[in-house]
């Protein structure tokens, strides 16, 4: 039996996931974690490409962030679906991009959209601190209002939120986006908002994306900031467009509207007429015991039936302080590994990336492999393929499990146009070059490719998300936390098999595991302190703790200090996070 015949016989187990697979018209699905969400929008997106779409129509399946844009590619890949031109996958920024400004923007009398490139972190930095320097005086404090600036941006607020927002905000952000766009630059939050232009205001653009994606589908539709959902509606919900939406979400596990999303855009979307909304309710992940505890901190309220039984949550107290947590928490790796569990199938998880530094470096002393994705730069198809070279090159493809084939493959995907059949023979070259080396640092290794072509095929628009997850990563070795790695560092960043992942809270958002050590259950870190008096955002970190507890199937132990470091290093006295009272693990 096929991978996509098998997904469908368990949906067809489930008669709220079989009726989401059957649906006729647009569907918005909310459900718990665990409860298949991912499962079945991948599910419904193979099944309907190889049964409902006929070529050359496609679909176009859109996420918020990089990592869970991989995350759908990789499981599409897996239930067979391989590329087609009118078939996207990506983040709604990309799509912004490459689908509606790329083609439409010069034909509508906007060639300047087209020509401009992306800007950098480094680009967008220094045009914020020129338009706020230039509007609030040098001696404010950019990096705040820059945060505004963006959350606005990213809402697409009128003149009156705006306003609302603080007195110059609109002129700082007018002022930034004209020194942007005097150098010929855009930023994600400029295309999104240039995409929902377009397609709002001329129906030629949304009659010829009607007619190349025939569906849409969208995952965690609760992180999405109104700039997509305005897309949806406009290529959804007029009467001259027709695409057929399967949209998936969890506001229960909305933990970005920090940074402008509207969780609650996933009711709206389902009340609206010609929209049918289902609930799941089966957690297919978690042991009982597991979900009965977590329901605990969730405030949206609803009914959810474990699958499996067992579970085990336990508070683990480490009076030493976070370091203690390490060791406590690699010993219970240890326990846990000895019982059979996979290093793989163990995820400690932080609040914060410094955090997840300290622990990385603790278990490795302590001797245990890790694996700490996306801590210094994102999981993207060209940091996830210079970590590959570094695999195969250091470890060989017996050791590593990294073919020369496939990393050809994927070179020829991101160079396009501009690869040759020699490059392919030097990037070979180059490769074997490194084993014969003492030692080569990482960023002599990412110099080498970008050298070899990489660096101009990252220019072209179409690899917007690859140029600034690669921006990210050349920061990392270059100036940042892996200025010392090694290729061999590199190497073992490929290398997720039989390695504990060490994560952010964030970051493990979708994923799952047999184990979760969650790390910094302290007042001022879980919840962070400045959110203790701000309701909005405690919500949204009891909203982060319930997604890190539901990522493990049989156990979550949280660890705890009473004491939280001080920017100088000393341990200052902390009451236990309000969420381990929260669900009954500690009593007042
Ligand atoms: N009908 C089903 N039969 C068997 N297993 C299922 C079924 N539906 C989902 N699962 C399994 O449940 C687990 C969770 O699925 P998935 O990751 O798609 O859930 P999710 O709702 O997206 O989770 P989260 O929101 O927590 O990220 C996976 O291991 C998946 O294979």
């Amino acid at each position: 039996m096929g991978p996509l015949t098998q997904s469908i016989g368990e949906l067809s187990a489930n008669e709220r996931q079989w009726q989401v697979l059957n649906r006729q018209g647009h569907c918005v699905v909310h459900a718990p974690p665990g409860s298949g969400k991912t499962k079945l929008l991948v599910t419904c997106l193979a099944y309907d490409l190889f049964n409902r779409i006929p070529e050359p129509h496609g679909a176009a399946c859109i996420t918020y962030t990089t990592a869970a844009a991989e995350e759908l590619r990789r499981r599409l890949a897996s239930l067979g679906v391989s590329a087609r031109p009118t078939l996207f996958v990506g983040t709604v920024h990309s799509f912004a991009i490459n689908r509606i400004i790329g083609p439409f923007a010069a034909l509508l009398g906007k060639p300047e959209l087209v020509k401009a490139s992306i800007a950098s972190d480094e680009q967008q930095e220094e045009a914020y601190r020129l338009a706020v320097g230039s509007r609030f005086g040098s001696s404010c404090n950019w990096k705040e209002k820059r945060k505004q600036i963006e959350f606005h941006r990213r809402r697409l607020s009128t003149v009156e939120e705006w306003n609302r927002g603080g007195e110059g905000l609109l002129e700082a952000c007018s002022s930034y986006e004209s020194l942007l766009r005097g150098d010929g630059l855009i930023d994600f939050e400029g295309a999104v908002a240039a995409a929902v232009d377009l397609v709002e205001q001329h129906e030629v653009v949304r009659r010829v994306l009607s007619a190349r994606y025939r569906r849409l589908y969208v995952d965690e539709y609760q992180d999405l900031a109104p700039g997509l959902d305005r897309l949806v509606r406009a290529l959804c919900l007029r009467p001259d467009s027709d695409v057929e939406l399967l949209a998936v979400g969890d506001p229960g596990q909305a933990i970005f509207s920090w940074n402008g999303a509207r969780p609650e855009l996933i009711s709206e979307l389902s009340s609206l007429p010609g929209v049918s909304a289902v609930h799941l309710e089966h957690n297919y992940r978690c042991g009982e015991e597991i979900i009965r505890v977590s329901t605990r901190v969730e405030r949206v309220g609803r009914k959810v039936t474990a699958v499996r039984g067992g579970g085990e949550v336990l508070a683990v107290f480490c009076p030493a302080g976070f370091t203690e947590q390490c060791r406590q928490a690699a010993a219970a790796v240890g326990l846990a590994h000895r019982r059979g569990v996979p290093l793989h199938e163990i995820a400690v998880i932080c609040s914060m990336n410094a955090q997840c530094r300290e622990v990385a470096e603790v278990f490795r002393g302590a001797g245990l492999a890790v694996a700490v994705p996306g801590v210094e730069y994102p999981r993207a198809p060209v940091t996830l393929f210079v970590e590959s070279c570094a695999a195969w090159a250091m470890l060989g493809r017996e050791q590593s499990g990294h073919r020369l084939g496939a990393i050809h493959r994927r070179w020829r995907r991101l160079l396009g146009p501009t690869w040759t059949r020699d490059t392919d023979v030097r990037l070979t070259e180059l490769l074997v070059g490194y084993r014969d080396k003492p030692v080569t640092y990482a960023r002599r290794m990412l110099a080498d490719l970008l050298g070899m072509g990489l660096r101009r095929a990252m220019a072209r628009p179409a690899q917007s998300d690859n140029a600034n997850a690669l921006d990210r990563m050349q920061h990392a070795v270059e100036l940042g936390a892996l200025a010392d790695a090694t290729v061999v560092d590199l190497a073992s960043r490929a290398m997720r098999r039989d390695r504990v992942n060490v994560t952010t809270m964030s970051s493990s958002k979708g994923l799952e595991f047999e184990v979760v050590l969650l790390l910094g259950a302290d007042e001022g870190l879980m919840p962070y302190w400045s959110s203790a008096n701000d309701p909005a955002k405690l919500e949204e970190d009891r909203r982060k703790f319930y997604v890190s507890v539901t990522r493990a199937r049989s156990t979550v132990k949280i660890f705890y200090s009473r004491s939280v470091a001080t920017s100088a290093g000393r341990a200052k006295p902390a009451e236990p996070s309000r969420f381990l009272y929260e669900i009954g693990l500690l009593h007042r």
